[in-house]
């Protein structure tokens, strides 16, 4: 799948924040922000990622209402991914609900780590709808990196509801921090850590901790 070029989500108001509202960390790059190259473990272009944690409510196989997204590596630090709104994610009749397509965002964005091979978590992530999801639509994702900055990673996205050239339903960005393997073993419920650590199957084992699950 060729995804489009993403364009960052166009601003919304101007001006001072007004009394009393939290001003949130930008999720745009800084201008001293690099574009760094894919780490030469990084799947190929066009090889499908697979899903990082069987129970991965964003691309796990085993869980049943999770989204089961699929995402392919892209040319340089881009990644696509296709997700099929079931009934189970809808917010209002008949249409998917926006946290169920933040979560689609969130998970592709996620998933960009992989070509940088480092571990990172969601630290801000900003979702623009821009028109509703029908409940059995077939949401189309392109996602990249739009900059490093010490341990900060930023990225934005793209959702096309039908095919790559479908229309935008939803935009994002967001700024991953970079983490430890211990961010995982020392936070995580101990029996899902537990259970994950003993996996037989070695690459399923490093990939649960591989990028955040
Ligand atoms: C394939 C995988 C797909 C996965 C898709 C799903 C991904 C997810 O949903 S991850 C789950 C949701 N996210 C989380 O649970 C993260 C919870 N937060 C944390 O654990 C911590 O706050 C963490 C790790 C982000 C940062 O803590 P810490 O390591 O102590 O970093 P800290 O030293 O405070 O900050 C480092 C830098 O990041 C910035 N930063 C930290 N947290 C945030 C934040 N929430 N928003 C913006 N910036 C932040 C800091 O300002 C600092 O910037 P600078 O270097 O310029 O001073």
């Amino acid at each position: 799948m060729n995804g489009p070029v993403v364009s960052p989500p166009a601003p919304r108001g101007s001006g001072e924040p007004a009394a009393g509202a939290i001003v949130l960390s930008p999720t745009t790059p800084p201008a001293d922000a690099v574009v760094p190259p894919r780490a030469p473990e990084a799947p190929a272009p066009g090889a499908p990622l697979g899903s990082h944690y069987d129970h991965c409510f964003g691309c796990g196989p085993q869980h049943p209402q999770g989204l089961q997204l699929s995402a392919v590596a892209g040319e340089g630090l881009e990644v696509t991914a296709r997700f099929t709104v079931k009934p189970s994610h809808q917010g209002g009749p008949g249409l998917a609900h926006g946290g169920v397509l933040t979560t689609a965002m969130d998970e592709t964005l996620g998933t960009l780590n992989w070509l940088l091979h480092t571990p990172a978590v969601t630290g801000r992530l900003e979702t623009d709808f821009l028109r509703p999801v029908p409940a059995d639509a077939e949401l189309y994702i392109h996602a990249r990196i739009t900059g490093v900055h010490g341990r900060k990673i930023y990225s934005a996205a793209e959702g096309r509801i039908g095919g790559p050239d479908g229309p935008v339903a939803i935009r994002a960005q967001a700024l991953f921090i970079q983490v430890k393997l211990e961010h995982f073993t020392k936070h995580g419920r101990p029996e899902d850590i537990k259970q994950a650590l003993d996996d037989a199957d070695l690459l399923k084992r490093s990939r649960a901790f591989e990028v955040n699950p």
